[in-house]
């Protein structure tokens, strides 16, 4: 059986990179990688929140995160309050929080899609705690108010500048240093690329984190900007790709924002908030010559897949993914399910038809909005510039997965 690289680029639609002439980036999560301590740093904010703003019991302080707990793409069920992995048919895949849902499993979880709603990373671990500390103190709660007010607690730490004021005051604790991020921008701008960041962050944050991650490899003369043709901030996506918003250009020294139009994009300036229609009638990029890396499907990856950008979905877990799929121990529990299917499938010809959907609502809309997906931009290095990258002949919605067929006992 093939081993996947975890460092690989995999391809949904075939990608020519010669004909790719603007490379566009979003900041977080995208170029800068953060280590497992943010997940924590988040949790604690809103958690604290939580306590001394909503009043939530004093023993929440005591919760701790656990990064083993959450994965992307969870809903969570709002009536019972338990996190579900659903798959794209909107079927129960996998059950993931404590409390039990009586049989559940195998149906299609239709009133998930109503009274459901995705949850990301951050969300999953303090729903789970609280709604856990309420039924095992017995306790009368509604699990749609934990779902709104873990809600309101993780925006007001990221609105606030509480999450990037705690980044940036502990760099090293947050941030992962990459040589390979600045080689990759400059071998972009040495064949000629036009390089733009498209970014919803403050200018700030984005600065203080370029500067620290590029800090080893940068001259100490040169600036991070000069990379960049274009340095978009605070841009609101994803109303960004449908607004009709002007750009404001931002002084950083004074944190201010000029009143004056924006007809041109001039080199070492920055620019807020904005609208792709003015975006494309200022730079005349055209579309297909356009790939946008991102890690926010709805940000990131819908909006520019839309307009007709080519897109490069980065998708962080992706790495410890592909490592345990290559395991031989992770191949033989696979062949083993393949083995309980085909048995199922006879012993009940419907239940072979109804476990054909394994892939998760996360994978289809990978599938749908990203041309090529790999764990981090500088990946491409590993690629020749002006690579045709070709989706595999046999059609899956994640091309990194192999299927691994009940016959391995058999050889
Ligand atoms: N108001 C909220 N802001 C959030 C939330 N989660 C992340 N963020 C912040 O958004 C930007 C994303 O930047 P980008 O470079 O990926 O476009 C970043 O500053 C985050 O801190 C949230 O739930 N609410
Ligand atoms: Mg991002």
């Amino acid at each position: 059986m093939p081993k996947m690289n975890p460092e690989g680029i995999y391809v949904n639609k075939n990608l020519r990179l010669d004909s790719i002439q603007v490379y566009g980036f979003d900041y977080d999560y995208t170029l800068a990688h953060y280590s497992s301590n943010l997940q924590n740093l988040i949790y604690d904010l809103a958690k604290e929140h939580m306590v001394n703003e909503f009043r939530y019991p004093e023993i929440c302080m005591e919760f701790k995160y656990d990064p083993t707990f959450p994965i992307r793409g969870l809903f969570y069920d709002k009536l019972k309050g338990c996190l579900l992995k659903l798959d794209f048919l909107g079927q129960l895949s996998q059950m993931v929080a404590t409390m039990v849902v009586e049989s559940l499993a195998g149906r299609k979880y239709k009133r998930c899609m109503a009274q459901g709603v995705l949850v990301v990373i951050k969300q999953a671990c303090l729903i789970a705690d609280i709604v856990q500390y309420f039924v095992d103190a017995k306790l009368e709660f509604d699990a749609s108010y934990i779902y709104e007010d873990v809600n309101r607690a993780i925006q007001h730490v990221h609105r606030t500048g509480l999450v990037h004021r705690g980044i940036l005051s502990d760099p090293h604790k947050y941030l992962v240093k990459n040589g390979q991020l600045l080689h990759f921008l400059k071998m972009l701008r040495e064949k000629g690329k036009k390089l733009f960041l498209l970014t919803n962050s403050p200018y700030y944050f984005v600065d203080g984190g370029m500067s620290f991650l590029l800090e080893d490899s940068l001259g100490c003369r040169d600036s991070w900007r000069e990379l960049f043709d274009v340095v978009i901030a605070k841009a609101n996506k994803p109303d960004f790709y449908t607004s009709e918003h002007p750009f404001r250009c931002y002084d950083a020294e004074k944190d201010t924002l000029a009143f004056m139009k924006v007809d041109a994009f001039l080199p070492n300036k920055i620019y807020y908030h904005g609208c792709l229609k003015s975006f494309l009638q200022i730079t005349k990029w055209k579309g297909p010559e356009v790939i946008y890396f991102g890690d926010h499907l709805f940000s990131d990856l819908r909006g520019p897949s839309k307009a007709g950008w080519r897109t490069a979905a980065i998708i962080h877990e992706l790495e410890d993914e592909i490592l345990i799929q290559n395991e031989d121990a992770y191949r033989v529990e696979q062949a083993k399910f393949h083995i309980f299917q085909e048995l199922l499938g006879r012993l009940h010809a419907t239940v072979a038809k109804n476990q054909k959907s394994q892939e998760s609502g996360f994978a289809y809309h990978i599938h749908q909005y990203a041309d090529v997906y790999t764990s981090k931009p500088e990946n491409f290095l590993l690629y020749p510039s002006e690579a045709w990258l070709h989706a595999p002949f046999d059609i899956k919605i994640m091309p990194h997965h192999v299927k691994v067929s009940s016959s391995l006992f058999k050889n």
